[in-house]
């Protein structure tokens, strides 16, 4: 069986300041194949940047373990995370100001992190890159005169600049209206579809009905999963499917490996719980969880 791109088990990531500790990841387990085009969603807090971060070598997990591209997190000197943050793993975020420089062209801006020795070959693969993400009329353009859209889609060639295994971005869609989007949206579906493995955090629900895979997180760990329906996975980029209005989706809940599900909060409402105490029983391939009788 071939390696997954991320591996990650049992997770654990703690914030330590004076006063408190945090809880950032609770023993999430993720596993992401070659290939796949992923979306993270999750409430604010829930700790998609902080696992983002992780798996971006930009922090260090806890406990639990990480393996992404081979390449165990747990166990890299500074030097190896230092060459790999440059060449396994490429950066988005949504605020593409960390990415740019203001007084270079896109060109130059996209050459810069390249670590090609000859400067034929980093002009001639920083073109083919810009191409890619619908931006080489404006190459010689200084990044300062260009809008927001415009930037984020420089941002994503500098990102795939030294061609990394995965591609991560952080609300890559965060800062630009609707339509923009879109359009940023369809450049990730595109490069997946040439095979660039890509986990997109995103708030918007809407955008990520596109998306083949969405796995949700909630109190840093994995609770669920949408999947796109078949009948929908064609169609991606047909404008006659409303993805904002329609359920392309089927929806899972997740089981740890010790066996927990988390019921979401709106079902557990109206559940209407006297306290933590749930009636299990198994029927016809089914698991139903019921509020226990009155005794
Ligand atoms: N550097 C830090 N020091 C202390 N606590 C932190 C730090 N970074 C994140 N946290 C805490 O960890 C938890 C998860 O945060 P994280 O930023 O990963 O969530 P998120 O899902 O990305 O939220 P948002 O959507 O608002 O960006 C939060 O309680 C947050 O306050």
């Amino acid at each position: 069986m071939s390696e997954a791109m991320i591996q990650a088990d049992g997770l654990v990531k703690i914030y330590k300041t004076k006063q408190t500790e945090v809880l950032a990841l609770q023993g999430l387990d993720l596993t992401v194949e070659a290939g796949e085009l992923t979306a993270l969603i999750g409430n604010s807090g829930s700790g998609k940047s902080t696992f983002l971060n992780m798996i971006g070598g930009l922090d260090r997990p806890s406990a639990g373990s990480l393996t992404v591209c081979g390449k165990n997190l747990f166990k890299m000197s500074e030097k190896e995370l230092v060459e790999y943050k440059r060449d396994t793993v490429g950066f988005v975020w949504q605020n593409n100001g960390r990415n740019l420089l203001p007084y270079l062209s896109a060109l130059e801006n996209v050459m810069l992190p390249m670590h090609l020795s000859d400067k034929r070959k980093k002009k001639e693969k920083a073109l083919e890159l810009l191409e890619r993400v619908g931006m080489e009329t404006k190459k010689n353009s200084k990044m300062s005169t260009m809008s927001g859209g415009e930037q984020q889609r420089v941002a994503i060639a500098i990102a795939l600049a030294n061609s990394p295994g995965l591609l991560l971005a952080d609300e890559p869609t965060g800062s630009v209206d609707t339509r923009t989007a879109d359009v940023i949206f369809d450049i990730f579906t595109e490069l997946n579809k040439a095979g660039q493995t890509i986990l997109i955090v995103t708030h918007d629900v809407a955008l990520s009905k596109k998306v083949k895979r969405v796995v949700a997180i909630r109190d840093g760990k994995i609770s669920s999963e949408r999947i796109l329906k078949e009948k929908y996975a064609d169609r991606l980029k047909e404008i006659t499917v409303d993805w904002r209005n329609e359920d392309t989706q089927e929806e899972y809940v997740i089981i740890d490996k010790a066996g927990r599900v988390q019921i979401p909060r709106e079902i557990l409402d109206k559940m209407n719980l006297r306290d933590n105490k749930v009636k299990l029983e198994y029927q016809d391939d089914k698991v139903i969880i019921g509020a226990p009788e009155e005794i």
